[in-house]
């Protein structure tokens, strides 16, 4: 009786050790993750400054800056995996998408369609990604530190009221100013007939794209909200399941 006491003692000290250990060795990586994805998007605005001030216009800059921006975007993918073993408090839902319309925002439409990558609506949601990812990372990583300044803590859960509108009015215009390239070209498209006798038209799927912000971007939008109205005023929330 005593040693199977004993046994439970010992079992759930090991259990509370291997937490322990698990979630430091968590708090590091994210607070290495945050550190780098600060310094990733911080190199992106320095970037984008000196393109500017050189140059006197914003025509090549999207090309300067793709290869360090392709890189730091698609590492975000690690942020739903981060939510998928539970070691952030993050719907993976919520980051998935809001990943997911990132990555296809630079990778097939962006950098796929050359002849929109001087427009202005792609410096829009530049600078605004560029914004809202060294506020979000720098909170991360402050937050992490038990450091965390309240003007970053303000401009987090803050600028994004404007931030947001102003990142999908940019997202959804390069949609739109890639459509005719994309018709023209009959780019990632599948005519019938083919040898899998499937017919996939990446035209229409970009309006498809176009038109799925309507319901989803408000869920994004109301979720910060509700994140906001818990952090800076401490409102309890009580979130859905995934
Ligand atoms: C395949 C094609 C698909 C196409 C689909 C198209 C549909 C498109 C729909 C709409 C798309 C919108 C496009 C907009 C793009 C833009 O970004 S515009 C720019 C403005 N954007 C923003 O301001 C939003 C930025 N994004 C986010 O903030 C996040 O991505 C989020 C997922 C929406 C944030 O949500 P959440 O993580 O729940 O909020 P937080 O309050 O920040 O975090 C909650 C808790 O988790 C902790 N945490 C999260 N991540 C980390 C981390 N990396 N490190 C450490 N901790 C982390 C955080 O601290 C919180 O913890 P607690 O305080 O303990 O609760």
């Amino acid at each position: 009786m005593a040693s199977s006491e004993e046994d439970g003692t010992v079992e759930e000290k090991e259990n509370n050790n291997k937490k322990r250990s698990k979630s430091a060795l968590a708090t590091a990586w994210l607070t290495f993750y945050n550190i780098a994805m600060t310094a990733g998007w911080l190199v992106l605005a320095i970037a984008m400054m000196r393109f500017y001030i050189q140059k006197g216009t914003h025509k090549g800059l999207y090309r300067s800056i793709a290869r360090t921006l392709k890189f730091f975007q698609t590492f975000a993918l690690v942020e739903v995996g981060h939510c998928a073993i539970g070691i952030v408090r993050t719907s993976v839902i919520v980051t998935g998408v809001q990943v997911c319309s990132r990555i296809f925002m630079v990778w097939f439409i962006t950098n796929s369609i050359r002849q929109i990558q001087n427009e202005e609506s792609v410096i829009l949601f530049l600078v605004v990604w560029t914004v809202t990812e060294i506020t979000r990372y720098s909170y991360y990583t402050f937050n992490l530190l038990h450091h965390l300044p309240y003007f970053i803590k303000w401009a987090r859960y803050n600028l994004f009221i404007v931030l947001y509108p102003l990142g999908v009015i940019g997202e959804l215009l390069t949609i739109y100013a890639a459509l005719p390239f994309v018709r023209r070209s009959g780019m990632y498209s599948m005519r019938l007939p083919n040898k899998y006798n499937v017919s996939f038209d990446y035209y229409y799927c970009l309006i498809v794209v176009m038109l799925s912000y309507i319901p989803l971007f408000p869920q994004l939008y109301f979720h910060m909200l509700r994140q906001r109205r818990r952090v800076l005023h401490g409102e309890v929330i009580v979130e859905k399941d995934d």
